[in-house]
């Protein structure tokens, strides 16, 4: 269930595209495309932009390399280009999947030079090769030499009969899975859609219609990604990846009058991070914020600190309490691996990691204060101030209860 819903909510962007580019290839409904080869140039530009303003080094690279690619290929005459633009669509996908394992950085640095310094090199590269032997490029079989002899039956003379832009493409999709399987963010998930936007495009023929379809969606779906990174940023926690309280100022515009709010709060935190140090600190802050949003029944955000809030819509106060109280428990018999002997602060602590081979697990809980709105309390801030009464009631009953204002 959550791989569905990371899924949904990472993958819809690209669906999306992906669904975009079929209809504008497959027409059910005739639609005029003439609008498209400036459009692409639009949003190639601006999805450029937006990753290089928004520091998001994978986007940016991946539209300049399209920008190019697509500039170019519109200044060589239609006859020559169709071994140019298979085997610049295969080097394209490459290059993709390649930057889906590097990590954002700043575009204009060192780094970003260096990228750009790699891809003028391919392209010259690609343009010499054109020139004077692209005969015998497109003759070798490259895989022949190595899977000679080899039993693979029907699997060897497919390989085999591979080109290089072919083999390009399915070193390109190979690694594409694995990065996008390994690091799944909303980015990499949509860099894949664009290796496969590609792919498509190769099999499809790459025709001028083909091509401005790729160069459009692909534009849109980077341009989008960048400002979806954008939101994460304003919007998410960057610690614990749930969303953060400018969201939850944001939600509140959202609610009707019946709702409640509680407030978590992690018990005796700051010993936690005194004896363990912060790092462990984290990792509780982590594997708290995930339980609350996955077992509190409300929508879940860290407000600040160790304090989490989650807001119920609706009147049902009761489900409301089950949900705490299962949250609660979840989170108190849930033992907390603490990796490394390096890690505590105290001396003490280091030592009986150390014995222990540098990992042990511990314990943390949770104390909530549970409040809703009624007639003489309608405002989400009157609510949340009564929710954290109940939750100072909870910490001096003993802490790792649900208590709720009534
Ligand atoms: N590791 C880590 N610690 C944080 C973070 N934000 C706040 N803290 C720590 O959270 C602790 C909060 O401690 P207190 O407010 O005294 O509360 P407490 O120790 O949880 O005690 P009770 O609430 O009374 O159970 C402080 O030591 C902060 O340094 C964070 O992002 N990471």
């Amino acid at each position: 269930m959550p791989f569905l819903v990371n899924t949904l909510r990472y993958g819809w962007l690209s669906a999306l595209t992906l669904g975009l580019a079929a209809a504008l290839y497959f027409q059910p409904v005739p639609i005029d495309i003439a609008i498209l080869p400036r459009l692409a140039l639009l949003l190639l530009g601006a999805a450029l932009g937006l990753g290089i303003y928004f520091k998001a080094s994978r986007l940016a690279f991946v539209a300049c390399q399209l920008l190019a690619g697509y500039i170019l290929l519109g200044q060589i005459p239609a006859d020559g280009r169709s071994w140019l633009v298979a085997h610049g669509l295969a080097l394209l996908a490459l290059n993709t999947s390649i930057v889906m394992a590097l990590r954002d950085r700043s575009v204009i640095s060192f780094f970003g030079l260096l990228l750009a310094g790699v891809l003028v090199l391919e392209m010259l590269g690609l343009g010499y090769l054109y020139d004077c032997c692209a005969g015998i490029v497109t003759a070798a079989r490259p895989l022949a030499v190595v899977l000679a002899g080899l039993p693979l039956g029907h699997i060897g003379d497919w390989l085999v009969s591979l080109g290089w832009a072919d083999l390009g493409f399915l070193v390109a999709a190979i690694l594409g899975l694995a990065v996008a399987a390994v690091r799944r963010d909303p980015v990499n998930l949509g860099l894949l859609s664009s290796v496969l936007l590609t792919g498509a495009v190769y099999v499809l023929g790459a025709g001028p219609r083909t091509l401005v379809i790729l160069a459009a969606c692909a534009g849109l779906l980077l341009a989008l990604l960048a400002l979806r990174s954008a939101y994460e940023l304003a919007f998410r926690d960057d610690l614990t990846g749930i969303p953060s309280r400018r969201a939850y100022s944001r939600y509140l515009l959202t609610l009707g009058r019946s709702f409640s709010i509680a407030v978590v709060d992690i018990d005796h935190f700051k010993k936690l991070n005194d004896r363990y140090g912060h790092q462990v600190g984290d990792q509780a802050l982590r594997m708290v914020a995930g339980k609350i949003a996955r077992y509190g029944g409300g929508r879940a955000f860290r407000y600040g600190g160790e304090e989490f809030v989650l807001v119920f819509r609706g009147r049902n106060r009761e489900r409301a309490e089950r949900a705490l109280e299962d949250m609660r428990k979840r989170i108190a018999g849930y033992p907390l691996r603490i990796r490394g002997a390096n890690r505590p602060h105290n001396k003490s602590a280091g030592k009986r990691l150390r014995g222990r081979g540098g990992s042990q697990s511990i314990k943390t809980s949770v104390s909530v204060g549970l409040a809703s709105a009624s007639r003489d309390m309608r405002s989400p801030d009157e609510v949340l101030a009564a929710a954290d009464k109940a939750l100072y009631r909870a910490k001096r009953a003993g802490r790792n209860r649900v208590c709720t204002h009534k």
